[in-house]
């Protein structure tokens, strides 16, 4: 698929002299949802802003749709939505104001069929006439996105969409992200929520410390990740493993009270039964069993951790 966004070698140091993103370079997929995932101050949002043109560059080079955000400032930016973590409009503007003005401000015709359709999709339409500062925290979100869409954008930015949204809003949210998505709109969202991550994303980028450690197709990692532990624990501690036992993939843990075994869940057998069997031969009592399955945190936390 070709690329609709492409960032190459950027930096980006602040006039405290603070290098908030070293040398990223990141190709985004016309079409694709992808993830940033990263702890507070990894560099999500700097590294968004100077895509959407909203904080310059120090170095290296960003396009959208074949454009530099720099050069072609307002043909990338009538490219690009972007639903920021904060309502900065007028609060004594009426929603539909609020969001046929920002259609405008893209450089887009009065359009009120489709302000309208954006309206609906997102519950505010009844919502309308009423002004910002009437609105509740959820709503002033809602207005956000709609803001963001007003001027049919290729490509979506959301930044912690779900941040303290409650279940109705996140649940809208990601019925608008969906359908978007099938009419071809590219959607980059960051998320300190990896679930969120696990469920919506085609692909998952890692970025701490101001560079990307990993990116990779979901369905990828899983893959890699698909690794589970089953735990035996024993009435009996044991100090070594039996011959009998050492065709196993185990190990000895809690002073020896306790049998790893792990497995991989994408094969068609797990061995788990056979290894019972081996476990009762050996005269190896059983106190209990529990399994665990590697996720994305798993890897989050171990990526993000060893080099933080
Ligand atoms: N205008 C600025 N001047 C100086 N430093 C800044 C500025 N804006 C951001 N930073 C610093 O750059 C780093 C990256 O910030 P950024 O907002 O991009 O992180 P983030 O990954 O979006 O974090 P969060 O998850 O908390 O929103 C942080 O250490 C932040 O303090």
């Amino acid at each position: 698929m070709p690329s609709i966004v492409s960032v190459s070698n950027l930096v980006k140091t602040y006039a405290s002299g603070f290098q908030a993103l070293k040398d990223v370079s990141l190709e985004i997929e016309e079409g694709e949802i992808l993830a940033l995932l990263g702890p507070n101050g990894a560099g999500k949002t700097t590294l968004i802003s100077i895509i959407c043109g909203i904080v310059n560059p120090s170095g290296g080079k960003v396009t959208v749709g074949g454009h530099d955000v720099v050069r072609d400032f307002r043909q990338t930016r009538s490219m690009i939505g972007l639903v920021p973590q904060e309502l900065t409009t007028d609060q004594f503007e009426t929603v539909w104001n609020t969001v046929s003005f920002s259609r405008g401000l893209h450089g887009k015709k009065p359009n009120p069929t489709h302000i309208e359709k954006v309206l609906k999709d997102l519950s505010l339409y009844d919502k309308k006439d009423n002004m910002l500062r009437e609105l509740s925290g959820g709503m002033k979100r809602r207005v956000l996105i709609a803001k963001a869409l007003s001027h049919e954008p290729r490509v979506l930015f959301l930044d912690e969409p779900t941040a303290g949204v409650d279940v109705n809003l996140r649940k809208d949210m990601w019925e608008v992200v969906k359908r978007l998505r099938e009419k071809g709109v590219t959607i980059i969202l960051t998320t300190h929520y990896i679930e969120e991550a696990e469920e919506i994303a085609d692909r998952v980028g890692v970025i701490n410390g101001g560079k990307i450690l990993l990116i990779e197709e979901k369905k990828e990692l899983m893959k890699k990740l698909g690794r589970k532990q089953l735990r035996i624990e024993l009435v009996e501690p044991l100090s070594t493993l039996p011959e009998a036992l050492s065709g196993y993939q185990l190990s000895i843990e809690d002073d020896g009270h306790s049998l790893i075994y792990e497995y991989d869940v994408s094969g068609e057998r797990t061995g788990i039964t056979t290894l019972l069997t081996a476990l009762a031969e050996a005269g190896i009592r059983l106190k209990d069993l529990s399994t665990r399955q590697s996720s994305l945190e798993d890897i989050f936390v171990e990526l993000v951790g060893a080099r933080a």
